[in-house]
């Protein structure tokens, strides 16, 4: 994926980064700051940084007033906003070592608070496994020096969270992100889900943990899915799909019930191919020569819906929207900030909290009622933000290494528009000279692929979000891929 192509105005862009967010989104405990090593780690002193927030969003939640709500979790969570620092932890002899010899795998770990016991016990579970698993003489571990190399914390608090118990509540980030910190992990406490055994019944059969030094090669960490696993999509699935739907909108017809958890939407066609007989040929070369579908939805959500998702957003944070970057030696990709795209997204996760929450539930929900493509095949919401000034240059949201990667690639995109804007914004898909306008409630629906072939890239929806020039602009991705994008994403794997 090109990323440099973005600086240029009329340059194609690269998709946008995936909901799994390495690097700043989900984990981001708290604050960064290099240790001084010397003065930190040393007996008898206190580390000046100690005292921490674990979530970026304390700040945000003390202001809202959550110390005084919500202190049994704010005060120890939340420590450094709500000023409830606990006393300092004086280290022992055996503590300072134990910080230095860990700081040999990765970053030098920081050990304050109410966890320190446990973190401490993290540590010592680390450098046992590190020595005598990782690097003993007789290590049955094969992996390249250079995976090898990558096994390695990269974040100050990696003891701390595998205290937490982050390695089992979020293993995608930590597999990758702090390894040595969670040494192995048994498979049974990851996959709490019997449907999601599929995905690894080659690692059941040969060994029940992971071995986290191990899964940082994606080989190991994302077996390919098995045959039987059913796609959202299969070949012609996309034109009847699309047919159906312009069929079953309540809105366009008052025969139609409303059904359960929908709102009264209507459908209006802006695209799409002539209607195929039972026996045509499904092929690339028939799917080329006819447009196609592009759809918007009216009252797709209540005004009320669209209040609490951008509501979700703010509490979730909206931070500057990233672009795919490299990919990286344990298969993930960077994400990074490009000139192609200027807005500011919040991710509606389950880390953040947001992904269960009523509201988004429901409209994940109604997405797979009217797509018929399970909601365990969307990523988050991605919600969005747009300033006078801001867009996204013309792009394609299909990601090309995701093809062959256990998530499939993006097929659909479920774009929500949350408020009215004053002037500027319009999705804009230059190859087809449709321009869709906010709309409050509104939906658009669009392929990234095609009928004949749910792999293959449909290069004809490229698409831009234009320059918003009055108001702000709130929408919503919902990005559907072709299997299972949450068991996937869990594991590290899209
Ligand atoms: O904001 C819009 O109208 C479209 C955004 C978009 O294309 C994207 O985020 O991938
Ligand atoms: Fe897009």
């Amino acid at each position: 994926v090109n990323v440099e192509e973005c600086t240029s105005q009329d340059g194609e862009c690269s998709a946008n980064v995936a909901a799994v967010d390495f690097d700043d989104g989900d984990q981001d405990y708290g604050e960064e700051e290099d240790q001084e090593e010397e003065e930190s780690i040393s007996p008898g002193t206190n580390d000046e940084e100690g005292c921490i927030d674990t979530d970026e969003r304390c700040s945000y939640w003390a202001e809202s007033g959550e110390c005084d709500n919500n202190p049994n979790y704010m005060h120890i969570y939340c420590a450094l906003s709500c000023d409830t620092c606990p006393e300092r932890h004086v280290k022992t002899e055996e503590e300072v070592q134990l910080l230095r010899e860990v700081a040999q795998y990765g970053e030098a770990q920081k050990v304050e608070g109410a966890e320190s016991a446990n973190t401490f016990e993290v540590i010592r579970k680390t450098l046992d496994y590190m020595q005598n698993v990782v690097y003993a003489e007789d290590s049955t571990i094969n992996l390249s020096p250079e995976i090898l190399g990558e096994c390695v914390n990269r974040e100050s608090l990696c003891a701390f969270w595998a205290a937490i118990g982050e390695c089992q509540a979020n293993p995608g980030y930590m597999k990758l992100k702090c390894a040595p910190s969670c040494q192995t992990v048994k498979l049974h406490d990851l996959i709490q889900n019997p449907l999601r055994f599929h995905y690894y019944d080659a690692l059941i059969q040969s060994n029940l943990f992971f071995r986290q030094c191990e899964m940082i090669d994606i080989n190991n960490r994302c077996p390919p899915l098995s045959d039987d696993v059913e796609p959202g999509l299969l070949p012609g699935g996309l034109n009847a799909m699309f047919e159906r739907i312009v069929a079953t909108a309540p809105g366009n017809n008052t025969q139609i019930e409303v059904a359960e958890g929908m709102t009264n939407y209507s459908v209006v066609v802006h695209s799409r191919p002539a209607p195929v007989e039972g026996d045509a040929v499904i092929s690339k070369e028939v799917d080329l020569e006819q447009p196609p579908w592009l759809i918007t939805f009216n009252n797709f959500l209540t005004d009320e819906e669209c209040e609490t998702m951008i509501s979700l957003g703010h509490e979730s944070v909206y931070e500057r929207s990233k672009d795919v970057g490299a990919l990286q030696a344990d298969g993930s990709y960077d994400s990074v900030e490009s000139n192609g795209r200027t807005s500011e997204n919040a991710w509606c996760s389950h880390q953040k909290k947001c992904r269960n929450q009523d509201v988004p539930k429901r409209i994940h929900e109604r997405i797979e009622l009217v797509t018929g493509i399970k909601a365990n095949h969307s990523e988050d919401f991605q919600i969005l933000k747009y300033e006078p000034g801001q867009f996204y240059r013309k792009h394609h949201d299909y990601i090309e290494l995701q093809a062959d990667r256990q998530c499939g690639p993006r097929i659909l995109t479920f774009f929500l528009y949350l408020n009215d804007v004053e002037e500027g914004g319009a999705t804009n898909f230059p190859l087809l000279d449709i321009a869709v306008k906010p709309k409050k409630g509104q939906a658009v629906l669009w392929p990234s692929v095609l009928n004949s072939d749910p792999k293959s890239k449909d290069y004809r929806t490229d698409h831009e979000a234009q320059d918003v020039i009055k108001g702000i602009k709130f929408g919503a991705n919902a990005w559907l891929h072709l299997y299972d994008y949450m068991a996937a994403s869990e594991m590290g794997c899209t």
